[in-house]
């Protein structure tokens, strides 16, 4: 049949059948306490329907508004199989691009519709893009303590429970080295006596990995997240003083204000590099990738843009010998995890994926939400993401403003300077 959309946006060409874009709306809720933003895109069909993850948790309402009043109008009335059309669409009609806002409500559009492709076919996503090349995703979880002994008690934790790769954080002395609990400061003299120090940080965290490597298994893969708090120089230091450790990868060593440095980091030493969760444009991780500056790319795929832009950068990364290890943690939605794992076993170049574990809120909230097993994630094999969403349970949940924003520009040094979170 021919095409019956509106004029507006609409594309040029006939499409194969009657199904029609009905309505477009973004759901926040916060069943573990995080924001979550996802995108429900429902069809003239009953009961046809797609959801997909947007979430940015620091700044949900932005992105809410974004979707319900920028990007419904744009799509109702559409067919919902041209996703790449949709997509630009949704990308050129606000002709300046890119950031984690734009790039969050189109992700929300985007795996929506990968989700109703997949219905619409009676396929899984992960068999759209092309099938398995895996059986499942192996994952790391976080292990993070206010003393060395306390972090290496619950990675053992972890190994007991099945899993092969675990992130070691620890406390600094002056306060909240990053992903450990506050201490009570050590510098009582210092303008911020609960501040972080980087000479502390860099004297401390081999400590950590000499202690692990003496307790924990030798088969036990170790990772650490310095969250972007080092100059170049440093990172070398870090780098090369846990040489001795075999780390299977060190995250975030710069912040993107330096990340052209990273190719010379990564020159000074073997630990890989895993560096991508504040990318907010496919630009970014192709620059990353392309260029040399990491070992593994670790987008959080909703800030550039959804499954689309991200496939891409997969395949980007298989024909560069980089891998994957898509960001994963508690602030991505339970569908936005399920489109990572559909990545992870349908791409040649998959490194590690990060695990998040779901509370059972959650669980209510998104009914399908995958659960880890002995350190390995599956996907569903139900048609789409074979996630839904109970729309009652997730109004059982509001999400705040507050909170997450206070998280992340909480952290100082001991001269009271503002830190990267
Ligand atoms: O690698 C990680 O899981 C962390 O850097 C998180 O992305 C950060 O706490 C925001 O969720
Ligand atoms: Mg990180």
């Amino acid at each position: 049949m021919t095409q019956e959309t509106p004029a507006t946006f609409a594309q040029p060409w006939p499409v194969r059948d009657e199904i029609r874009i009905r309505s477009v709306r973004a759901i926040v809720t916060a069943p573990q306490g995080i924001p979550l933003v996802v995108v429900k895109i429902d069809t003239t069909e009953p009961g046809l329907y797609g959801l997909g993850c947007a979430t940015f948790t620091q700044r949900w309402k932005a992105v809410q508004t974004f979707v319900d009043e920028h990007l419904a109008r744009l799509l109702t009335g559409r067919y919902p199989g041209d996703i790449g059309d949709l997509v630009r669409l949704a990308g050129f009609s606000g002709y300046w691009r890119g950031g984690p806002v734009t790039n969050n409500a189109i992700s929300g559009i985007d795996q929506a519709l990968w989700d109703i492709a997949g219905k619409r076919a009676g396929m899984p996503v992960y068999e759209l893009l092309g099938g398995k090349v895996r059986a499942a995703a192996d994952t790391y979880i976080h292990a993070g303590g206010i003393t060395i002994d306390q972090t290496l008690e619950q990675a053992k934790e972890f190994v007991a429970q099945g899993w092969r790769h675990i992130r070691l954080q620890v406390s600094t002395p002056g306060g909240g080295g990053y992903g450990a609990p506050q201490l009570a400061t050590l510098y009582p003299g210092a303008p911020y006596r609960n501040g972080w120090s980087a000479r502390d940080y860099l004297r401390t965290t081999p400590d950590l990995f000499a202690a692990a490597r003496q307790s924990l298994p030798d088969n036990i893969e170790l990772l650490h997240d310095v969250h972007s708090r080092l100059t170049p120089k440093e990172a070398v230091v870090l780098a090369r003083s846990l040489e001795p450790y075999r780390l299977f990868f060190l995250e975030d060593v710069l912040p993107p204000e330096h990340w052209d440095r990273l190719p010379e980091v990564r020159a000074a030493s073997p630990v890989p590099l895993a560096v991508g969760e504040l990318t907010t444009s496919m630009g970014d991780a192709v620059r990353l990738v392309r260029d040399g500056g990491v070992d593994f790319i670790r987008s959080h795929i909703s800030d550039i843009g959804g499954l689309t832009p991200a496939r891409k950068v997969a395949d980007l990364a298989e024909l560069c010998g980089v891998r994957t290890a898509w960001h994963g943690p508690g602030d991505t939605s339970p569908i936005g995890a399920a489109a990572n794992v559909a990545l992870d076993v349908s791409s040649v170049a998959f490194g590690i994926q990060e695990g998040h574990i779901y509370d059972e809120a959650t669980h209510e909230v998104f009914p399908g939400t995958l659960r880890i097993v002995d350190g390995w994630l599956t996907p569903n094999e139900a048609p789409g993401w074979g996630i839904d969403i109970d729309l009652e349970a997730a109004a059982r949940y509001p999400a705040q403003l507050s909170g997450h924003d206070e998280w992340a520009a909480g952290v100082r040094r001991i001269d009271g300077a503002l830190e990267a979170p």
